[in-house]
């Protein structure tokens, strides 16, 4: 039966909860302030920033010391409240941290916020949402905005054999310092393991990057301009898909890079527009000057040695794994929720079709910027809150997640890194479409 989605206004006495202080729970604070929505923000740390705040004490942030935003300056910021022009074209993490801070600061979200509070559970209860917190307060709510992050939960790979060094996750990965002239292995192809080789190898006796599929390399630069820029400028210009300017942006970085082959860094099979953007300007030269060499994947552990499908066997005392991140809500039973691997349900990657009042904040991986994505969806979140925008019946719902999800598995290589993949634009074209006609359908 085609049941209608009960509505958000139901309850509207409560609050909302928002369960997170970190760039997405800031802008969902913001959003909802703005629109005159009440709410309430729970964050374990004792300040904002989330993933962007290094050695964040709740433990989240899985920034490394020499951490760059892949997303340059003028493509980052939030629209209302653009990035000054001192910063430079990549913030560090301690920039945009400050960035984050000022934009809490001058929207005046910072006296909502509640510190060094646990959510311990959440649970529907007689259309409302009972929020239990750590210290075992119960507060009802009549809706709850998971912003609690995708990129905190390590998942890790299982090779054969046993390994006699030390193994950790990129997530614990913070300086290169405990590595300096130590045999290290990273393994993945992603940014994160592409910015940690780049990082310890310079001090390292070896450094050794494994992947089992490859990515095209691309530069952050092109013709001294961010290539997010030249992307951008040019998707703009020519009204060209994410696809077709992703094989053009392929041909410009070939005017950079070269044939990546040259430098040991296999040629992958898929098409660049059917993986997540590796970015890296380093990474090319480092391979040239022999600091870094580009393995295949595992084979198995020898003990104090590695080998790989090549057969090929180098001595290994390290193993940083950048294999990325499950995505997991430790308050929410996973009976009623969960993110699977290759798998979400989420009607315009935010709502749960079976669980009225539960959203999911900042649960999108773009490649492009992801806190003005972001941005969109929490003026989204506080149009459906406000009851400025209606939502559409549940079978509509499950179509739209059927047909996103087929979708993405046409598009993208069949990987769990995929899950929470968006196109950019396409997505916030269609956030900002419901926002106009007011019916997110
Ligand atoms: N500077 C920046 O702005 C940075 C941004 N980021 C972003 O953070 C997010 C997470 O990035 P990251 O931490 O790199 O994780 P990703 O999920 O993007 O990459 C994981 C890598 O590990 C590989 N991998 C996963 N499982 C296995 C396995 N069992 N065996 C072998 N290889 C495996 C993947 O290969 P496969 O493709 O074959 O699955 C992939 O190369 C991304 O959105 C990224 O862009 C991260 C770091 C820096």
């Amino acid at each position: 039966m085609d049941t209608a989605r009960p509505g958000p206004n139901a309850n509207t006495l409560l609050p909302v909860c928002i369960i997170g202080a970190g760039s997405s729970g800031v802008a969902a604070a913001k959003a909802l302030k703005e629109k005159g929505v009440a709410f309430e923000c729970y964050e374990i740390g004792s300040n904002i920033g989330g993933m962007w705040r290094y050695q964040n004490d709740n433990g989240r942030s899985s920034a490394y010391r020499s951490l760059h935003i892949d997303t340059s300056r003028k493509n980052l910021g939030y629209s209302d409240f653009p990035i000054p022009d001192h910063y430079p074209d990549f913030l560090s993490h301690f920039e945009v941290l400050e960035y984050l801070e000022s934009y809490a600061k001058h929207f005046e979200v910072m006296e909502h916020i509640q510190f060094k509070t646990r959510v311990e559970r959440i649970e529907p209860k007689d259309d409302t949402w009972l929020v239990t917190l750590g210290d075992g307060t119960q507060k009802r709510y009549r809706a709850v905005l998971v912003a609690n992050g995708h990129l905190w939960d390590p998942r890790t790979a299982q090779f054969d054999g046993h390994f006699n060094g030390e193994q950790l996750h990129s997530h614990y990965y913070k300086t290169s310092e405990p590595f300096k002239d130590k045999n290290v292995l990273v393994v993945g192809i992603g940014n994160s393991a592409v910015d940690i080789a780049v990082d310890v190898c310079k001090g390292a006796k070896s450094t050794l990057l494994s992947t089992r599929r490859s990515a095209w390399i691309m530069p952050k630069y092109f013709m001294g301009y961010p290539m997010d820029q030249v992307s951008s400028y040019i998707a703009r210009t020519f009204r060209l898909s994410t696809r077709r300017t992703r094989s053009i942006m392929q041909r410009l970085a070939y005017l950079v890079t070269g044939d990546q082959t040259r430098f040991g860094i296999p040629r992958p099979k898929h098409e660049i527009w059917r993986e997540h953007a590796t970015l890296s300007q380093e990474l090319i030269p480092y391979c040239g000057h022999g600091w870094i060499r580009v393995k295949p994947n595992i084979k198995q552990l020898l003990g104090t040695h590695v080998q790989f499908e090549d057969e090929t066997t180098e001595p290994v005392d390290v193993i940083i794994q950048a294999t990325g991140y499950k995505t997991t809500f430790p308050f929410l039973d996973r009976s009623l929720f969960e993110v699977k691997d290759g798998k979400v349900e989420l009607y315009r990657r935010m709502l749960p079709v079976d669980l009225p009042g539960l959203y999911m904040v900042g649960l999108v991986q773009p490649i492009g910027p992801t806190i003005p994505l972001v941005e969109v969806q929490a003026r989204w979140l506080a149009s459906v809150l406000s009851g400025e925008t209606t939502l559409p019946s549940r079978s509509v719902m499950q179509e739209e997640i059927k047909t996103h999800n087929d979708e993405i598995a046409r598009q993208y290589v069949g990987s769990a890194r995929y899950t929470l993949e968006v196109d950019f634009r396409t997505y916030a074209k269609q956030l900002s479409r419901d926002m106009q006609s007011g019916v997110a359908k």
